[in-house]
């Protein structure tokens, strides 16, 4: 198997017209790790990528992988080795979905019946229908072209997985699955991975480590996302991570946080509700048979009406997440107490706003 780190040695990309697009460029990706190149536009990650799998050549200096300078690697055995995902999903129009994923398969002497088995079990993996292989490109969306995109990158099982951007032309709900699923499949598939992206909460959602680049192809920081957003380099990437960075690093704790007793349940026919107590300044949660939470009642409003007004939303806190979760979800809750619910959805207790600080303050304790 060998190992596939990738390293970057004193790696510089001038272009012909003199533009410096990478300068002085060194880092290791360790295997097996997902790390992400951040950076504003023109800053050089796309270049960086691509001279991974020789798109681009180094003016000077050597990436290697596997401890191998990749200039000594023919062209065609490296491509094979990487997949390689980009934004537009760069796939063959005229040819139907599986032909498209069998490709590489066929281009590495699979046979056909072979090569159609690997594409339809590859259809799985990304999560789309069987049904869609016979399809054309143009008649997905392109949120399932880019699945498709991944599923052909994965097609020759490379143990490299280069992509440029693979998630900024879909829309901001098929881009939230679409990280899930390159996190699960992240999960499953052993494979080192090198992403690139402008969009800071993707690369702190998907890298173990991120790579900010900036202006003029100068790495900035190269470290855990949670260290970039709690103590940026220096002030371009103080900038560049933006002024809710000490909300984003909130994603990364997940210190206890004391369920209120709040609640109490009281059985008015067909529902259940809870709370309508001072402690929850008079607001009820009501409850589903399965004692999952459906909206609350306002102070005064009785049971029975229409809690749609006060629906409880996406934002519910699961006792262990992150303190991140644990704010937005008070913060979202019509009556400011955050609902925490178990992994079958049911409702836990709630969260008062007061404990979600108190719990930051430990939290901040105990890191300094
Ligand atoms: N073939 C080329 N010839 C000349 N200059 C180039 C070429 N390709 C890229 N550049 C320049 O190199 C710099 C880095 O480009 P690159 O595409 O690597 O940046 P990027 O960070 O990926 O940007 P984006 O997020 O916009 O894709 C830019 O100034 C760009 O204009």
């Amino acid at each position: 198997m060998g190992n596939h780190a990738i390293s970057f040695r004193d790696v510089r990309k001038t272009y012909p017209d003199g533009t410096t697009a990478v300068d002085d460029l060194s880092l290791d990706v360790p295997e097996g790790s997902l790390t992400v190149f951040v950076g504003p536009s023109g800053c050089g990650k796309t270049t960086s990528l691509r001279m991974i799998n020789r798109m681009v050549e180094p003016t000077s200096g050597t990436v290697e992988v596997n401890g191998q300078d990749v200039s000594s690697v023919p062209e065609a055995r490296l491509r094979r080795s990487m997949g390689y995902v980009m934004q537009a999903s760069g796939l063959l129009p005229h040819r139907t979905v599986l032909e498209n994923i069998a490709t590489v398969p066929r281009l590495l002497g699979r046979s056909k019946r072979e090569s159609r088995e690997r594409a339809e079990s590859l259809l799985e993996t990304i999560g789309l229908d069987r049904d869609l292989g016979g399809r054309y490109p143009s008649q997905l969306s392109g949120g399932q072209q880019q699945r498709v995109g991944v599923a052909r990158a994965l097609a020759a099982d490379p143990p490299v997985l280069l992509m440029d951007e693979p998630f900024s032309a879909v829309d901001p709900v098929v881009r939230a699955d679409l990280q899930r699923e390159l996190l699960d499949l992240k999960q499953r598939l052993n494979k080192t991975i090198v992403f690139v992206t402008h969009d800071m909460d993707e690369a702190v959602l998907l890298g173990d480590r991120v790579a900010v680049f900036a202006t003029g192809g100068r790495l900035a920081q190269y470290a855990p996302p949670e260290q970039v957003l709690r103590a940026p380099a220096d002030q371009f990437v103080s900038d560049f991570v933006g002024r809710d960075r000490g909300f984003r690093a909130l994603s990364f704790d997940s210190h206890e946080v004391a369920l209120s007793g709040v609640l109490s349940r009281n059985h008015e026919g067909e529902t259940t509700v809870l709370g309508g107590s001072e402690a929850t300044g008079g607001w009820t949660l009501e409850v589903d048979a399965a004692g999952r939470p459906v909206g609350w009642l306002a102070p005064g409003e009785s049971d029975g009406a229409d809690t749609s007004a006060h629906r409880v939303g996406g934002s519910l806190y699961r006792p262990g997440g992150s303190l991140r979760s644990a704010l937005d979800a008070a913060l979202s809750s019509p009556s400011g107490l955050a609902v925490a619910v178990d992994d079958s959805g049911r409702v836990r207790g709630v969260l008062r706003p007061q404990d979600v600080l108190a719990a930051i303050e430990q939290a901040r304790g105990a890191r300094s």
